[in-house]
């Protein structure tokens, strides 16, 4: 890359910090000629889509894949999703469009569009171990089971008022299995369970070992607890991260919202349109 990211000409377009302090994203403009060394990394909930009462209700806004396809293009295929959900999971949501993926908060990995996994860590859950979690579900008829196979979520952004039993109940069930190698992943209104041997910063750091991603600098945006992994090694590639609705620790900024995302990434292939 001939120009350093720091660099690059950054905008205080999204919003500013509850500190005043700029919020700051690269120019999309001055980021274009830059493609060609980047790598493009995005989780989905609640940074390329909006969030749904249930995981089966989000939407892809029409454009969106275009646009992705276009930047896959555009980094000559370095661009991947990073995200909780299952590789299949993410290819439901997306059909018929297939993308390069980090899913399963790292368990699977896919380095093009159309590969089938490379790497799969996870094996799968015990099934007394899943028995036991899924049966927390009976607190209530508003929290839903999301079986992953090599792990359980349990959603409650139905059901609010369960948070504390469901991590309670949790608790209880890890208390009687010391040494499972599990561990509790909290998320936006969910309580997941999975094993304790990948995160979906082992799952970049992994991606990023593979061509097309690598020797690139990757560009991560994401905006939940589970993202933070992500966040922190972005200095270690060399690489930048922005969190979505707050700023967490060590981005370079922030978008308010997944449509600011959106909008972003389409002004960023619109060079010549971009402000
Ligand atoms: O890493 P991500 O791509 O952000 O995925 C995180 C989890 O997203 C999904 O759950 C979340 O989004 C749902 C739809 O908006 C929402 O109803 C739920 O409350 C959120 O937690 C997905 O179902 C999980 O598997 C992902 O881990």
């Amino acid at each position: 890359m001939d120009q350093d990211w720091a660099d690059l000409p950054m905008q205080e377009d999204m919003s500013s910090d509850d500190d005043g302090s700029p919020e700051t994203v690269p120019v999309p403009r001055a980021l274009l000629p830059h493609l060609e060394q980047s790598a493009i990394l995005l989780d989905i909930d609640g940074t390329l889509l909006d969030l749904a009462p249930t995981p089966r209700e989000v939407w892809v806004p029409p454009g969106l894949a275009e646009t992705l396809n276009r930047l896959l293009e555009r980094t000559s295929g370095a661009l991947a999703l990073v995200s909780g959900r299952s590789l299949n999971d993410i290819d439901l949501i997306f059909a018929p469009e297939q993308f390069p993926a980090v899913g399963g908060h790292g368990a699977e990995m896919r380095v093009t569009a159309d590969s089938k996994a490379v790497a799969t860590h996870a094996p799968p859950m015990d099934k007394e171990l899943k028995r036991r979690l899924a049966a927390i579900a009976r607190l209530s008829p508003g929290i839903l089971l999301e079986d992953k196979g090599y792990s359980l979520a349990l959603h409650y952004r139905l059901a609010p008022q369960t948070e504390q039993a469901i991590y309670e109940a949790v608790s209880l069930i890890r208390a009687d299995l010391p040494n499972a190698p599990i561990e509790v992943l909290p998320g936006k209104c969910v309580c997941e369970i999975k094993h304790s041997g990948f995160t979906k910063a082992s799952g970049v750091r992994e991606l990023m070992t593979h061509g097309p991603f690598k020797g690139r600098r990757p560009l991560f945006i994401g905006d939940d607890v589970t993202d933070e992994s992500v966040f922190a090694i972005m200095p270690d590639l060399d690489g930048l991260a922005f969190s979505v609705g707050r700023r967490a620790k060590g981005v370079a900024g922030h978008f308010d919202e997944p449509g600011d995302v959106r909008q972003w990434l389409t002004r960023l292939l619109d060079g010549e349109k971009a402000a």
